[in-house]
């Protein structure tokens, strides 16, 4: 087993002070099925390890560390102490892992990958205890958690009264936080039971005296208490951080998750106190979000992480896959035309999709934010009863808010590599291009699809170059994505333009010849026709 010398890694890893200021510069692939191209800087990202017991339920443990800090955006690499059987009901069973193997995991990692921050939950025994201390004299980490895990919140012995002194005498002096419930308090002090926010405070200083330098006392569990409140003790003075207590029996791994937050945050370079407030209010947050959801049952669920498991549930039929033949009748939106006519953003849209509107873009330049987000949210029920995807002009965040299926931006909005970012994999990126360069980029920035126009004169975009049948059929003969044309086309032109027969023009998208008409339905109907006859 190889033993990497203190010098070794003080230059070559995150323990050096100033690993923030280093340049985070690297490239990647830009399509995202396609290999690693050159790579002109090596980035290091901010890395907890974590030390803990594995549950099966997934709610605490390595588990919780693992999510928690994959949603704080840092790496987090696992040694595991041992493997316990529970759930929502309680713990079954505790495997400790023999202390030789955990002391090899802790070499494996910390021999070979630069860590920043060791956050330690559940130590079964005694020795296990004595290993990570020898390790961590070998490696001299720069931060070190303790959540001093003993007891499950259902009650059943995590680790036993044999770790306490070790605690006290040796572990607790290398901590630079510790983060006790009130029973670990009451546990590591040997006193009775901790019942208000002042025998917290007398608690943190006690335990400070026993060497951390920053003390936690967290109180998910104080009584009669309608804040969620914990107390921090940094050796001067005392801070009593308040979130709101959220009404929720989904609180298996609360402690876990937020001792793993606050490293992932010191892991990035936040000071004790502000890295504390940043994750105690991503805990509050997860809770708030979760506290609906129905897993097992037992009295004590897990809650979600990342904040999303709810997103799959309100939208059954949305499609995962874009698929480009729903780019045959692609209705745009405009709010003056909505207006003209008296008609509210989702009747329009509902009269289009009645009539055979294979996709909608919501394209609203002058609607109020909350109003838009109001309407996009209705739309996209609709949309989703339909199997129709709903796609967003330009606004990222009202995309984003109501969940939509995509976006559409213009060649002066938001970079698409940098909507790629925003939006996440699964979304459909649209984006308008008049040139052959224009379609080779939005491909290499891994949009889905491009939208290519003016290909007639057109009213509704003030200043619109018109590329003409010949200039769309350049981009589409250039284009590796499936091409919609969009531009003064409706019924009588429609033909026209799936005639010039290039395979990846898959359809037209039309505004005015929809929405600046008496029955939208109508229109779309018609519309569908003669698309559907021309890509015979
Ligand atoms: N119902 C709740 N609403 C909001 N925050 C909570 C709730 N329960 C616990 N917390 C917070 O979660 C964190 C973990 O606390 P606690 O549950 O006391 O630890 P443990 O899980 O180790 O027993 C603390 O910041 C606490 O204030
Ligand atoms: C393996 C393991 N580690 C820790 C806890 C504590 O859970 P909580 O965060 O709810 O106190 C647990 N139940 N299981
Ligand atoms: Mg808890």
């Amino acid at each position: 087993m190889s033993v990497v010398s203190a010098e070794f890694l003080s230059s070559c890893s995150l323990f050096s002070p100033s690993f923030q200021k280093q340049p985070r510069v690297f490239r990647r692939s830009n399509r995202r099925n396609s290999p690693p191209v050159l790579v002109a800087e090596m980035v290091r990202v901010p890395h907890v390890l974590t030390v803990a017991g594995s549950d099966s339920s997934a709610g605490a443990g390595i588990q919780a560390d693992l999510k928690a800090c994959a949603a704080r955006g840092v790496y987090c690499s696992t040694v595991i102490t041992a493997v316990t059987a529970q759930n929502t009901v309680g713990v079954q069973g505790v495997h400790a892992v023999p202390e030789d193997f955990v002391g090899e995991q802790l070499k494996s990692v910390l021999s070979d990958m630069p860590v920043d921050v060791v956050k330690t939950g559940m130590l079964p025994s005694e020795a296990i205890v004595q290993v990570l201390l020898q390790t961590l004299d070998e490696f001299h980490c720069q931060a070190l958690v303790v959540d001093p895990v003993m007891v499950s919140t259902s009650g059943d012995v995590l680790a036993g009264p044999s770790i306490l002194s070790s605690f006290r005498e040796k572990l607790l002096p290398k901590a630079d936080l510790v983060t006790p419930n009130l029973k670990e308090a009451s546990a590591l002090l040997g006193c009775p039971q901790i019942q208000t926010l002042a025998d917290m405070r007398s608690a943190a200083k006690l335990i400070y005296n026993m060497g951390p330098q920053h003390v936690l006392i967290k109180g998910g569990d104080l009584p009669a208490s309608s804040d969620a409140v914990d107390i921090f003790y940094d050796g001067e003075t005392f801070y009593e951080l308040c979130s709101s207590r959220i009404k929720t029996s989904n609180t298996h791994g609360t402690g876990c998750t937020l001792a793993s937050s606050i490293a992932a945050e010191l892991a990035k370079g936040f000071p004790m106190l502000p890295a504390i407030k940043v994750a105690k209010r991503y805990v509050e947050t997860a809770l708030d979000y979760s506290k609906d959801i129905v897993f097992g049952n037992g009295p004590q669920g897990p809650f979600d992480h990342v904040i999303k498991l709810k997103n799959n549930i309100s939208s059954p039929s949305r499609k995962l896959v874009f698929n480009p033949d729903d780019l045959l009748l692609y209705a745009v939106t405009d709010s003056g035309m909505n207006r003209k006519w008296n008609r509210s953003i989702t009747d329009a849209v509902k009269g289009a999709i009645e009539g055979g509107a294979t996709i909608i873009q919501l394209r609203e330049k002058d609607t109020d934010t909350r109003d838009f987000l109001q309407s996009a949210k209705s739309c996209l029920e609709l949309c989703r009863s339909h199997g129709v995807p709903l796609i967003i002009n330009d606004r990222i965040d009202v995309a984003l808010a109501c969940d939509a299926d995509g976006v559409h931006v213009g060649q002066s909005d938001m970079p698409v590599s940098v909507v790629r970012a925003l939006v996440g994999t699964e979304k459909i990126i649209g984006v308008s291009c008049k040139t052959p360069e224009q379609a080779e980029k939005a491909w290499m920035d891994s949009a889905d699809y491009i939208g290519c126009g003016g290909v007639y004169p057109t009213n509704t975009k003030a200043n619109n170059i018109t590329v003409g049948l010949d200039g769309l059929k350049k981009v589409c003969l250039n284009s590796k994505l499936p091409v919609v044309a969009i531009g003064g086309i409706g019924i009588s032109n429609a033909h026209s333009v799936i005639e010039i027969g290039v395979p990846n023009l898959k359809g037209v998208a039309v505004v005015s010849a929809l929405f600046d008409t008496e029955c939208v339905l109508t229109e779309a109907r018609k519309l569908h026709a003669v698309l559907s006859d021309a890509a015979k």
